[in-house]
């Protein structure tokens, strides 16, 4: 019997993505969206880290759903603004969560950062809740540097202004947008592809399936993996997605600052 999993984003854009990538990798999996079950309130994103707010996205979920859940965080790390908007990235203009306005806001307050010193990355962490309460997480990251103005109308939040590192310019030296690439392109490079990629063998195996080939991973690289198992078979380029974060400075740029004091010189919001 096809087993269910819910995927824990009110992100329609970002669910399209998620379903691609997991279907793009042949699991037999029913993948169940947050309009598929009855509607529970947003849960508050109030962490520090992608790893903190993945995880309070998927455990929700898996409350509310009693299936496997799975949930992303992500965001846009700039490097000009400490790496921010990180972890407030969907808020960076406000509460409204609105993609345009906070794109806009970036692009403002890095107007006078000359190309050289425009790099970025994308940062996605997938978490993963089981109904027995195990949690398990995998991070991708994709840099590129930010553009001055909007380009191309695919994607969805920041991808107008984000120049992927890991393209071929085009016959005029070009670089396009992660919002002027196509789906597979995106999805081959990006933060989240790579998330996903690594977070589906260890799906596959709490829900006793068989991992599909090309997933295969080094089993110690993966956080509650087992130690035992196949040669990895995944490109040198996925392994970043595996290595388990504990220790690594988060990038998101709110680092918990004591109380008062304000880290990377903006006053950190209130969760
Ligand atoms: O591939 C991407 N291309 C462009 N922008 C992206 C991407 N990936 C994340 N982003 C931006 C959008 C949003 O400003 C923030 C995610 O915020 P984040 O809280 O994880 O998602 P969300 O609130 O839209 O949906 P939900 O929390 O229900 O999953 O990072
Ligand atoms: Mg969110």
């Amino acid at each position: 019997m096809t087993q269910r999993v819910l995927l824990a984003t009110g992100n329609t854009k970002k669910l399209t993505e998620l379903r691609r990538i997991i279907a793009d990798n042949d699991l037999d999996l029913e993948v169940v969206g947050l309009r598929d079950i009855d509607p529970y309130p947003d849960p508050v994103e109030s962490e520090w880290t992608f790893e903190g707010n993945a995880l309070i996205k998927a455990r929700e979920g898996m409350i509310h759903s009693g299936l496997p859940s799975l949930a992303d965080d992500s965001g846009l790390c700039v490097d000009a603004l400490g790496g921010m908007p990180g972890v407030r990235s969907s808020r960076w203009n406000g509460p409204e969560q609105e993609d345009i306005a906070n794109l806009e806001l970036v692009l403002r307050q890095i107007e006078d950062v000359p190309r050289g010193r425009r790099q970025a990355q994308f940062v996605a962490v997938m978490a993963l809740v089981m109904p027995d309460g195990r949690e398990f997480t995998t991070r991708g990251e994709m840099t590129g540097h930010l553009t001055n103005r909007s380009k191309g109308s695919r994607g969805f939040g920041y991808d107008p202004i984000f120049v992927p590192d890991e393209q071929v310019p085009d016959a005029d030296g070009r670089l396009r947008t992660s919002a002027e690439m196509t789906a597979d392109e995106k999805d081959a490079i990006s933060h989240r592809g790579r998330a996903v990629r690594a977070i589906l063998p260890i799906l596959a195996r709490e829900l006793g399936l068989p991992v599909p080939e090309g997933l295969r991973v080094e089993p110690g690289a993966l956080p509650g993996a087992d130690r035992e198992g196949p040669e990895p078979t995944l490109p040198a380029s996925e392994w970043t997605a595996q290595i388990p974060v504990i220790g690594r400075p988060e990038q998101g740029g709110a680092k918990p600052a004591p109380p008062g004091v304000p880290s990377s010189g903006v006053t950190p919001l209130e969760p």
